[in-house]
Formats: structure tokens, sequence, C-alpha cells
């Protein structure tokens, strides 16, 4: 990844050419085939399909981490500024035995050059209470001292997306960031990546097997099926004129769909 220039007009962009991943060994198997895609700075694009077709995986090539046992067997991915990840499971996603403060404050250090210090310390924990602002976690004084057992599980996710923000990200990356939660906060989940998104010009890669889901909130969209994205473009021109059959499908799935002149 090149270093980031706060003058770099691309800040914040995605480049996918040809991306193919493959599982390593004699009987590879290709999970994702000439995948290409483009993120322009500043914009929320939703990536939706059904289950393992391929959207995770694209997505941490992107973050630059496969799994083990999973190579990137063709293509490239260029990713200009710094890249932020959001998981969909916030329990798994935070250490249980460890202060949600102090989780936050330590991304700060390992993101910063401030190293670990007295003084470092006592500023990180100071971004980490801004952080916590930033995503309206309530008191967050007091909540700073709290487990994750002590949060909601809204609140668990808002913890999470104030660790990606401490690398200061152009780029969020969003695995199916509201899954886990019932429908009411999986909606103030996502006002909340609304605003950061408008706050921070934050970019916005949103993956999701729920259309619906990322019909509200994505500009554009690609549909990916069976590790090839089939279909794409702005959201509402997806949803009005799909091409595909599969789209379709995803379509019908989620009626009734929002007017044209309502978005
Ligand atoms: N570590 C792994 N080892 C082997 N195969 C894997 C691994 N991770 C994913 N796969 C396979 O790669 C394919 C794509 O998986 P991926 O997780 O990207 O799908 P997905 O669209 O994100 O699905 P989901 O919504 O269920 O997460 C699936 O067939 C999956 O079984």
């Amino acid at each position: 990844m090149k270093p980031v220039r706060d003058d770099n007009p691309v800040r914040g962009s995605i480049t996918v050419s040809n991306l193919s991943i493959s599982t390593r060994g004699k009987s590879s198997t290709c999970l994702v085939e000439n995948l290409n895609l483009v993120v322009t700075p500043g914009e929320i694009i939703g990536l939706v399909g059904e289950s393992g077709s391929g959207k995770s995986l694209t997505l941490r090539a992107i973050l630059g981490i496969l799994p083990p046992g999973i190579q990137q067997s063709g293509g490239t991915v260029n990713v200009e500024g710094r890249v932020g990840m959001v998981f969909q499971d916030p329990l798994a996603a935070l250490d249980p035995l460890e202060k949600i403060g102090k989780q936050i404050a330590d991304s700060v250090l390992a993101n910063s050059r401030l190293g670990w210090g007295r003084e470092a310390r006592v500023q990180a924990k100071k971004r980490a209470l801004d952080l916590m602002s930033a995503v309206r976690l309530p008191q967050p004084d007091e909540r700073y001292h709290w487990y994750p057992h002590q949060l909601s599980g809204g609140q668990r996710q808002r913890v999470v997306i104030a660790i990606a923000l401490a690398t200061s990200p152009d780029i969020l990356l969003c695995d199916e960031p509201t899954t886990a939660l019932d429908v009411t906060v999986q909606q103030q989940v996502l006002e909340l990546l609304q605003d950061l998104h408008v706050e921070r010009r934050l970019t916005i890669v949103f993956v999701s097997h729920n259309l619906a889901v990322v019909s509200g909130i994505c500009s554009r969209m690609a549909v990916m099926s069976h590790g090839k994205i089939i279909e794409s473009g702005p959201t509402l021109e997806v949803l009005n004129h799909p091409q595909e059959q599969y789209t379709r499908m995803l379509i019908d799935s989620v009626l009734p769909l929002p007017d044209e002149d309502q978005k």
C-alpha cells in the first residue's frame, strides 16, 4: 500500500482488476474469478450476494489478508489510503477480558507514532474518548471502563467501529456489520455509518446478503454469484432494471422497493 499524502486526490479509492482467489494445493478450487471493481473516493458501494458467493474473500483481498489456505491466484488489488475493517460479529471481534476503552486506546497507539509511554497513553485515552463520542456511545467517560459483555449488541458494534476509526481510515470495509443485530439496532448502526461517511468523507465497501440493507445505504452496488460480479451499477438502476435472473430473485425476496423519487 502506498503512503498516504494529504493532497493525494485519489485517497480512498480501490481498483480491483481481474482478481482471482483460490484454495492452495494441488486440487486448487477457484473461489473468486476475474473480478473487476472500481471504488471511487467517498462513495458507498454495496457488494451483495448469497452466502458463499465470495463477498468476504473479496473484502479480505482488498484488506490484504486472506485466510490461511487461500491465495490470490491472479489479478491486482490497488488501494489508495488507509483501510479500517468492521466485522459481522462484535463479540468475536472484541477481547472479552479487556475494557472497551483500553481496546480502542490500544488501537490508537498501534496506529500512531505516539509510542507506548505514559504520555502516549494519556493522549490515546483522550482520542479513544473522542472516538467513543464519534460513534455516539453514551457517557464515554463511564463506559470507557466497561467490558464488552456489559454493552448491548449495537453498542458493541459501535466499539468495533471506533476501533476501525482509530486507524484514521480513508476506507471502511464493512463485512455484514449489522447482520448480528436486531432490526431497530441495525437501522441505528446503518445511520451511524452514513453519518461517518459524510463527516469523515469515508469510502465504504458494504458487504451484505441483505439487498434491503444495501439499497438503503449504497449509491452503487455489485451483485455477486458463484465468485463473480454478475451485475453492477447505480443502486436504483440495478433495482429497477435488473439484467440478471439472480438479481431479480434477490429483489423479489425483499419487495416492496423504495420509489425512485424517494432516494
Ligand atoms: N478459509 C477457507 N477455506 C476454504 N474455503 C473457503 C474459506 N473461506 C471461504 N471459503 C469458500 O469460499 C467461497 C466464498 O466464501 P466467502 O466467505 O467469500 O462468501 P460470502 O459471500 O462472504 O458468504 P457469507 O455471506 O456466508 O460470508 C465459499 O464457497 C466458501 O466456502
